[in-house]
């Protein structure tokens, strides 16, 4: 038996052919077994040398990951970029290009990777979003410096909403982030009274009232209407309110084409988590309502129901604005809808010297002195603020309020 497979092997070997087979045979089980090597030896370097980092945009740690690229040199190395937002009245905003970056950063080599998915999307409705994937790797650095990096994301973003509230726009029917706006203290706001305090209160309130409202079976919503002539200073007591309240601001412009009554609805629904809905100017659409009336894209009625139709987001709260409270319908600002009314009017003497005390904190006697030469007339705090501003490197000529008063009396003609 041995002696037959001897032979055959002989006779075997004694062919080209076969010795030929034999040795390509040989080679190519020496390349793969060196090819599995190398993988076994890159995959231990890896696990070994090789930190990593992996999120997608659904977690925070994204948010402050791409803050950190952001504030880094490492974007400024990126060669392929992408415009990601043109919108925010800032110029462009630069992105990587989906693909693979690499840089070096502290002496370590990192390699950076942006997958967006052209299928998965993230979030529902008007806040869904292409599934985003961000990998970070470092070679020859630990899980220290990707610690590092979040921390400072997170610092940095920490800093952004210290800085004021973050403003959305509903924007094709996306809200769309404009970033942080500079924040506005409550007390910059001037009224005759502490009627924005009681607001402020009410709103503090109304959003730590959960519970209150679920255990009585009432929708936790809470709405508001800012009323008054131009320039007393609605558009600024959101913003105020937004910063004392550290709330974002979510905007809604009723008059943008493309708006449709379901659009509405889902834009409410999809709000941004803790934000101030605002629709500001409600006069400039609906003075009356109108059986059928439309403005733009929007019915009355669609209005009324994204406001607190069935499905309508719990915890939201909104902000109206006009400058013509007696040409809105009596539904639009009724309770549950309009729940606190707050008007912002012309403002006396006595308010516009803390306006003037503002502008200038060091001259007392400067702010008695305008407040006697106003004596009983009334100003927007936009109209004073505009004086003020004209002379803001002269105390004294402002306390004057020589043309401030003029101004008054030629309108009152
Ligand atoms: N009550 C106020 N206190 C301090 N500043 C004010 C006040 N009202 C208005 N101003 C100043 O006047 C300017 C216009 O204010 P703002 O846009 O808030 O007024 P508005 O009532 O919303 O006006 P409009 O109805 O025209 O939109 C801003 O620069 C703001 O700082």
């Amino acid at each position: 038996m041995f002696d037959q497979i001897a032979l055959y092997l002989t006779q075997a070997t004694a062919s080209d052919f076969f010795a030929g087979g034999l040795v390509l045979g040989c080679l190519g089980l020496f390349l793969r077994s060196a090819q599995l090597g190398l993988l076994a030896a890159q995959r231990l370097l890896a696990r070994r040398c090789i930190a990593r980092l992996t999120v997608d945009n659904r977690s925070h740690a994204y948010r402050q990951i791409y803050a950190w690229l952001e504030n880094s040199r490492v974007l400024a190395h990126v060669r392929q970029v992408r415009v990601t937002d043109l919108r925010d009245g800032r110029g462009p905003r630069f992105g990587p290009e989906p693909g693979t970056h690499w840089f070096r950063l502290g002496g370590v080599i990192c390699r950076f990777e942006r997958a967006i998915s052209d299928r998965r999307q993230v979030g529902q409705g008007q806040s869904s979003r292409m599934e985003e994937t961000l990998t970070l790797s470092i070679l020859g650095g630990g899980l220290a410096t990707i610690h590092q990096w979040l921390d400072q994301g997170a610092h940095l973003l920490a800093n952004a909403e210290a800085k004021g509230p973050e403003v959305y726009v509903l924007d094709d029917g996306y809200w769309e982030s404009l970033g942080h706006v500079s924040g506005r203290p409550l007390a910059s706001v001037i009224t005759e009274d502490d009627r924005l305090d009681l607001l402020a209160s009410d709103l503090r309130h109304f959003l730590a009232s959960e519970d209150w409202y679920l255990q009585r079976g009432v929708p936790w919503r809470r709405g508001y209407l800012l009323y008054g002539p131009p320039g007393t200073g609605k558009s600024s007591a959101i913003r105020a309110l937004a910063s004392e309240l550290r709330l974002a601001v979510a905007s809604i412009d009723l008059g943008r084409p493309g708006l449709t009554d379901d659009g509405l609805v889902r834009a409410f629904n999809q709000a941004p988590q803790r934000a101030l809905i605002t629709l500001e100017d409600v006069d400039a659409l609906f003075r009356q309502r109108e059986v059928g009336a439309k403005a733009a894209g929007i019915s009355f009625s669609g209005l009324l129901n994204a406001i607190d139709g069935v499905g309508a987001q719990e915890g939201r709260a909104l902000i109206m604005t006009t400058n013509h409270i007696e040409r809105l319908d009596p539904a639009l600002i009724r309770p549950g809808r309009a729940d606190l009314h707050v008007e912002l009017g012309r403002v006396g003497a006595v308010a516009a010297g803390r306006l003037f005390a503002r502008f200038f904190p060091n001259d007392p006697q400067m702010a008695e002195s305008f407040v006697r030469r106003l004596g009983a007339a009334r100003f927007t705090p936009a109209e004073l603020q505009g004086w003020l501003l004209a002379n803001a490197h002269d105390p004294a000529q402002a306390a004057q309020a020589e043309g401030l008063l003029q101004r008054a009396l030629l309108a009152a003609a």
